[in-house]
């Protein structure tokens, strides 16, 4: 029997007042059995929209993701009442160039007189290379601590998801098999992570959400989300629309690398988070987030045969650098802004509607 979700604990999302985005939904069943349609509508939506549910209905594996995803959402909740304190003690600065606990401060204070805070925490202890034993491992709270079985296990999860996921691109691709998997061997370190996401009540605020406008730096990104909130914005016409978190499904997501990888010929689409739409705008919103990456030293650049030798040259070549480095320049360096499949990086300020 499919796990239960605690979805019907919050108000519902608004069906009927605001636009969603139209993510095809993708069975993992269907893709486990080697599905030749369903195979081919993920590799439409990888292509076309960078956005697809997978629905985890029928399948083990799906089962095991969603009820870890459950428990899991329980643990993030968990982890942000910590006393700031006690989250700060594994703030990213004290840490990693990249893992830790990070906030924001917002212009809004609780009932105690403390500012509301955007938080997220890449937790090390979260690294999919700590579970593997890749490299020592990094300080966290007890409270992770006591639920390492619990991390392992989505971790190892959701890189079957994607590891088989990764086995269907190769095939559309045309690809010798194994050269993506190659690429992201469990057994060497990369960027590979579990994130808690967490926002405080706020309302909308246009700067606010297009600080946050996006795309992930890596492979694929495995979500699971309970609120509304995480808004896509549409190719063609640019408009921004809701993604409707639905029970039993996942949202999955291309990340720059696979553009990378093949010259613009899969999606890495641009989103943001602002807060849910109401009834469920009075809600702290958490997601869950796991992000995987090619090995750290890989190099970001086009790969060779197949479909991917179709694609046109750029005239203006982007520069080549590391998994590792792309992570670390894009997240706190000097690469900034909002990166297109099409045009490589783009200033936030320029991305309006229409350019994607
Ligand atoms: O919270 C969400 O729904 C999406 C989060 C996200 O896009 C990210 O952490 O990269
Ligand atoms: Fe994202």
């Amino acid at each position: 029997m499919a796990p239960t979700t605690s979805h019907q604990r919050y108000p519902p999302f608004p069906d009927a007042d605001v636009e969603t985005a139209p993510l095809v939904s993708v069975s993992l069943r269907k893709l486990e059995d080697s599905n030749g349609p369903e195979s081919q509508a993920f590799f439409d939506a990888s292509r076309n929209l960078g956005f697809f549910y997978l629905n985890t209905e029928g399948s083990k594996l799906g089962d095991a993701l969603v009820s870890e995803a459950e428990q899991l959402h329980e643990l993030e909740k968990q982890f942000f009442k910590l006393s700031n304190g006690e989250k700060e003690e594994v703030a990213r600065e004290k840490l990693d160039p990249f893992f830790g606990y990070r906030h924001g401060d917002i212009d809004l204070k609780d009932d105690n007189g403390t500012k509301r805070r955007n938080e997220s925490y890449n937790s090390p202890k979260m690294r999919k290379d700590d579970f593997v034993g890749n490299c020592k491992a990094l300080p966290h709270p007890q409270l992770i601590k006591d639920n390492w079985p619990l991390l392992q296990s989505y971790t190892g999860h959701c890189r079957e998801a994607i590891d088989l996921m990764l086995t269907h691109y190769e095939v559309h691709l045309q690809l010798p098999i194994g050269t993506l998997a190659n690429l992201h061997r469990i057994g060497e370190r990369s960027g590979d992570h579990v994130r808690f996401n967490q926002s405080a009540v706020q309302p909308f605020t246009e700067g606010a959400a297009r600080q946050g406008e996006h795309t992930d730096f890596g492979t694929l990104t495995i979500l699971a989300n309970w609120l509304g909130g995480l808004q896509i914005r549409l190719p063609g016409t640019g408009q921004w629309t809701y993604v409707k978190p639905v029970p039993g499904l996942l949202v999955v997501n291309l990340g720059d690398a696979l553009v990378k990888f093949t010259a613009g010929l899969l999606r890495s689409n641009v989103h943001r988070v602002v807060p849910p739409p109401s009834p469920q705008d009075g809600l702290t919103r958490n997601s869950l987030v796991y992000f995987s990456r090619p090995e750290d030293t890989v190099i970001l650049r086009r790969l060779k045969g197949g479909l991917i030798d179709q694609q046109p040259y750029s005239n203006e070549p982007e520069p080549e650098m590391t998994s590792q480095e792309w992570i670390q320049r894009r997240s706190l360096g000097d690469l900034k802004g909002v990166y297109t499949h099409s045009g490589g990086l783009e200033s936030r300020m320029q991305s309006v509607a229409g350019r994607v």
